[in-house]
């Protein structure tokens, strides 16, 4: 006996937004394009308890503003995808033990641009470049730390359907299941074009100084229109004729106009000014223009030869889903990438007539057929037969 012992490594505590969440330090990261970070920190939660043969994690991948909060668990605050994932949900967290980690790079307690440096100043503008590809990988080495060697299933939508197949081209051996949801298999021009209106907005506000603003009042205005920009391709052009038309929005607070020569809003103009404050009030501008150029760098097929040559290395079963009104994340994207994939991929529809968001507001449709693939018992003989019956009728 030398008296010495080593330390296990275990996460700590911590309260984001007023949601507790877990932080495990990961250590270094090499990055995809050369850079580097000294000391990477992931925050998650959980929920449901993890088998003694690790067999039952689950893996859910937040959008880009998103955050690991999935499910209101004991918390107070609402979960992103509450209906989905629960106790007695279609993803069971008396079954299922559910992990959610927030992105590398993001302002809800993962390393990020906010964060501090080994001198202990902000990262700002000298937080690195970094791809969906890096996120995937810290997620692996936190993965490592939590005793996960295999998922059960890694599923997201948007850009958490980008990082879920990342997750089962880079990694074949550890998911066993990949859901996709309203994300095709590369960012297209079209969708980076809008991201970088985006990130331009934000670089634009003089209060953004190069990234290098915390301690003062930072770019709202660049991230406000951002997020105005971003949030007109999340909803379909037939809900906001249809929401709002032409009319004018009342001035009575908390709707009142600000808008110069007192000309009134339109009402579709009030929803994009509350959609722009709601964000600023809860993100950090590095933190969106971090994330967002992740998400323009998506390309599975990046380095990796053809696409149906880069799908060939998963060994996972997906399930690959569309929102019929999406016109950020066009449905044939969707069609692209299952026909990309081996085997025969159906591709199942959201239908809704808001656009992008409603992988959000009407998960509950894809229910059905994500228990029937996924979620059910498979020693069951009826299930299995519902889940080929969901599959042909969705394809
Ligand atoms: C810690 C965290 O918060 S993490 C964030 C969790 N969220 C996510 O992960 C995803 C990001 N969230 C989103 O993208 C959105 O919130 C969604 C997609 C989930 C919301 O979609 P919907 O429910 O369809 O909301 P919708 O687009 O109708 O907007 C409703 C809001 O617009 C407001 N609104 C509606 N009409 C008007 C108008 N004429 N003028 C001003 N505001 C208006 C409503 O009052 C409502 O405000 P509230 O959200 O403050 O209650
Ligand atoms: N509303 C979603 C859309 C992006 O997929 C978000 O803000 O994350």
């Amino acid at each position: 006996m030398t008296g010495i012992t080593t330390a296990v490594p275990q996460p700590e505590a911590g309260l984001v937004d007023g949601v507790v969440v877990q932080r495990f330090r990961i250590g270094p990261l090499a990055l995809e394009t050369g850079g580097h970070l000294p000391d990477v920190v992931l925050a998650y939660e959980t929920w449901g308890t993890l088998n003694a043969d690790a067999s039952n994690a689950v893996l859910i991948e937040h959008a880009l503003t998103g955050s690991s909060h999935v499910a209101r668990g004991e918390s107070s605050e609402d979960g992103w995808w509450d209906g989905l994932v629960g106790p007695g949900r279609t993803i069971d967290t008396n079954r299922y033990f559910v992990v959610s980690i927030n992105m590398l790079g993001g302002c809800y307690g993962s390393t990020g641009p906010a964060s501090l440096d080994p001198e202990g100043k902000p990262w700002g503008s000298r937080f690195p470049f970094v791809t969906i590809r890096d996120s995937v990988r810290a997620e692996a080495l936190l993965a490592d730390l939590l005793g996960i060697s295999s998922w059960h299933s890694v599923l997201g939508g948007s850009m958490g359907g980008a990082r879920a197949l990342e997750w089962a081209v880079t990694y074949p051996g550890r998911v066993q299941r990949c859901a996709v949801i309203a994300c095709g298999a590369a960012s297209t021009a079209e969708q980076i074009a809008f991201a970088q209106a985006q990130v331009q907005a934000i670089r634009l506000d003089p209060r953004f100084t190069g990234g290098d603003y915390y301690g003062s009042a930072g770019p709202e205005d660049g991230l406000g229109l951002a997020r105005r920009i971003a949030h007109i391709t999340y909803r379909s052009e037939a809900e906001l004729v249809h929401r709002f038309g032409r009319a004018a929005q009342g001035m009575e607070e908390p709707f009142g106009s600000s808008v110069p020569g007192g000309r009134g809003r339109y009402q579709v103009e009030s929803y994009l000014d509350h959609q722009a404050e709601k964000l600023v009030r809860r993100f950090d501008a590095n933190s969106y223009v971090i994330l967002t150029e992740a998400l323009m760098s998506h390309d599975v097929a990046r380095d990796r030869g053809s696409l149906s040559t880069a799908l060939a290395a998963a060994s996972a079963e997906f399930f690959v889903a569309a929102v019929d009104s999406d016109r950020l994340y066009w449905p044939r994207q969707s069609v692209e990438l299952a026909s990309a994939l081996p085997g025969n991929v159906a591709v199942h529809t959201i239908e809704s007539p808001i656009g992008h968001d409603a992988f959000l507001t009407e998960i509950a449709q894809l229910e059905p057929a994500l228990a029937a693939a996924f979620y059910s018992n498979t020693d069951d003989g009826d299930v299995k037969e519902s889940a080929s019956a969901l599959r042909l009728r969705a394809g």
